[in-house]
């Protein structure tokens, strides 16, 4: 079954007048890898789509969704997917790619149908595209690493950057994850915004009894979302994104929008944040 779920673009003055239950409404993801399903939220931030797919031993093919209005769910889009689960297979035009827990399969425009199967816990993510770069299975040694943070400010992590222009190229689609040192627990702080892109955060590897902190928001007007295992936040160009965990986690990140340049970033000066 594949579910499709539409979260439309939230301007900064409305986002500042929403509780609780309305941040959550519009940004937070719940309800992904469900056990032989595929679930999509189609976002209207870079018309980014947020989803997942858990094959349970079977195989789910995504092929359509009428959400993009296009016979082939890849015929004007790209994707990435990540397994966070088992080793398991993705089939596209014929090819077989074993995609292990941690790698990245890039899927170009036009390639038609992908079939998943196995145990994988496949977390996906599609940007509109207009160019057909090459499917490509990117391994964590095809990844670049950049180094960040201190244990002095308990946010030492390093950023894999998977779907990266030095590493393979994509129309918009820029992705990767972030994995901390031990005891380190802040993501993205210093924080940044980016007005020219759009941000969405998955956090995963975190117990069931713990909880990742996300801030989110204009800069002078942030505001949190408390985060679960396995749980996607939508990053609006304008707001911070930035979390801070109650035990270790791994968070993937993605982004889209007008450029494809990772250190296109705008830092917030620590007395800013309200
Ligand atoms: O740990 C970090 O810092 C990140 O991973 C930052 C994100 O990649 C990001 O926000 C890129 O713009
Ligand atoms: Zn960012």
């Amino acid at each position: 079954m594949q579910i499709s779920e539409t979260r439309y673009a939230i301007d900064p003055p409305t986002a500042k007048t929403l509780d609780t239950d309305g941040l959550r409404k519009h940004f937070h993801v719940d309800g992904l890898f469900a056990a032989g399903e595929i679930k999509l939220v189609y976002s209207h931030y870079d018309r980014m789509i947020v989803g997942s797919a858990v094959p349970s031993g079977k195989t789910l093919t995504l092929d359509h969704d009428d959400a993009t209005g296009t016979a082939g769910f890849l015929d004007r889009r790209e994707l990435g997917i990540l397994n966070i689960g088992e080793d398991a297979d993705i089939s596209v035009q014929s090819t077989i790619y074993r995609v292990a827990k941690g790698e990245v399969l890039y899927v170009g425009k036009g390639a038609g149908p992908v079939e998943m199967s196995g145990h994988g816990r496949f977390y996906l993510l599609s940007t509109p595209a207009h160019h057909a770069y090459p499917t490509k299975l990117i391994t964590l040694k095809d990844a670049r690493r950049v180094e960040m943070g201190s244990r002095e400010t308990a946010n030492e992590r390093v950023i894999i950057q998977f779907l990266h222009p030095e590493v393979h190229e994509t129309c918009q689609l820029l992705m990767g994850y972030t994995q901390f040192s031990a005891g380190s627990v802040w993501n993205t702080m210093p924080a940044h915004v980016h007005d020219r892109r759009m941000e969405a955060y998955l956090y995963y590897d975190l117990d069931a009894d713990q909880r990742v902190f996300h801030f989110m928001g204009k800069p002078d007007e942030t505001r949190h979302i408390v985060m679960a295992n396995e749980e996607a936040v939508i990053s609006p160009p304008w707001s911070i994104h930035s979390g801070a965990g109650t035990g270790s986690y791994t968070f993937c990140w993605a982004m889209a929008g007008d450029n494809v340049d990772f250190i296109d970033m705008d830092m917030v000066p620590m007395e800013a944040l309200r």
